[in-house]
C-alpha cells in the first residue's frame, strides 16, 4: 500500500478540458523539444501522447506498460508488464531526445521507474501532485494530494444531488 493520503477531494475532467490541457502542455514541449520519439506509459499515457505527438508531429511511439493501481484509489506494487524496445533502447541509449508522457503523477512511484529506464529522457505529465512532481520535468496543472482526478474516459454522465438537501 502507498504512503499517501486517501483522496478525499475530487477533480473531474472532461474530455474538453484534457484536450485543452494537453494542448497547452505541448506549447511548454514545443520550447523544450524537439522530441523524436515519444514513450507513453499505459494506459493513461496513451490519451495525452495521441495528442502531442500530433501536435509535434512525432511519429515514433513507443509503450512501456505499467499498472500499480489495481483498486479504486489503492496502490500496490508497480508491475511493468512490458518494458520499453530497443529501438529506443539500443538507438536512443540513455533516452536524449525521447520524450516520456503519461496523463499524471501522484505519489511519483511510477515517474521513478520509467525515468530509471530512460535517465536522460524529458518526462511530462497533463497533472502533477505534490509527491510526484519533483520527477516531471514538464506539466501544466497542479493538485492536492488529497484529490482524485477523475479522467473523462473512467466517468460518465450521472444525477449529482443539490447541494442543500430537502428541498421540493
Ligand atoms: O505517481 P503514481 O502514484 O505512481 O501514480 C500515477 C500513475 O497511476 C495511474 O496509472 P495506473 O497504474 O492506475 O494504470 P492506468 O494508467 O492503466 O490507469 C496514472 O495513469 C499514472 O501512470
Ligand atoms: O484516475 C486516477 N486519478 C488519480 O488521481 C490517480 N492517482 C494515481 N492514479 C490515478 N488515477
Ligand atoms: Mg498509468
Amino acid at each position: 500500500m502507498s504512503d499517501a493520503p486517501r483522496p478525499d477531494k475530487v477533480f473531474p475532467v472532461s474530455w474538453d478540458q484534457f484536450h485543452r490541457d494537453t494542448r497547452a502542455l505541448t506549447w511548454r514541449l514545443h520550447e523544450a523539444g524537439p522530441f523524436e520519439a515519444i514513450v507513453c506509459i499505459t494506459r493513461g499515457g496513451l490519451v495525452p501522447a495521441a495528442i502531442v505527438a500530433r501536435e509535434l508531429n512525432v511519429r515514433i511511439i513507443e509503450t512501456v506498460c505499467i499498472a500499480s493501481y489495481h483498486d479504486y484509489k489503492n496502490q500496490g506494487d508497480i508491475k511493468v508488464m512490458k518494458g520499453v524496445g530497443p529501438e529506443i533502447t539500443s538507438m536512443r541509449g540513455q533516452g536524449k531526445g525521447v520524450l516520456i508522457v503519461d496523463d499524471l503523477v501522484d505519489t511519483g512511484k511510477t515517474a521513478r521507474v520509467v525515468r530509471e529506464i530512460l535517465p536522460a529522457a524529458h518526462f511530462a505529465t497533463v497533472y502533477a501532485k505534490p509527491m510526484g512532481r519533483p520527477l516531471v520535468d514538464t506539466f501544466i496543472t497542479e493538485v492536492s494530494q488529497d484529490t482524485w482526478i477523475y479522467f473523462p474516459w473512467d466517468t460518465g454522465l450521472s444525477y449529482v444531488p443539490p447541494i442543500r438537501a430537502g428541498g421540493d
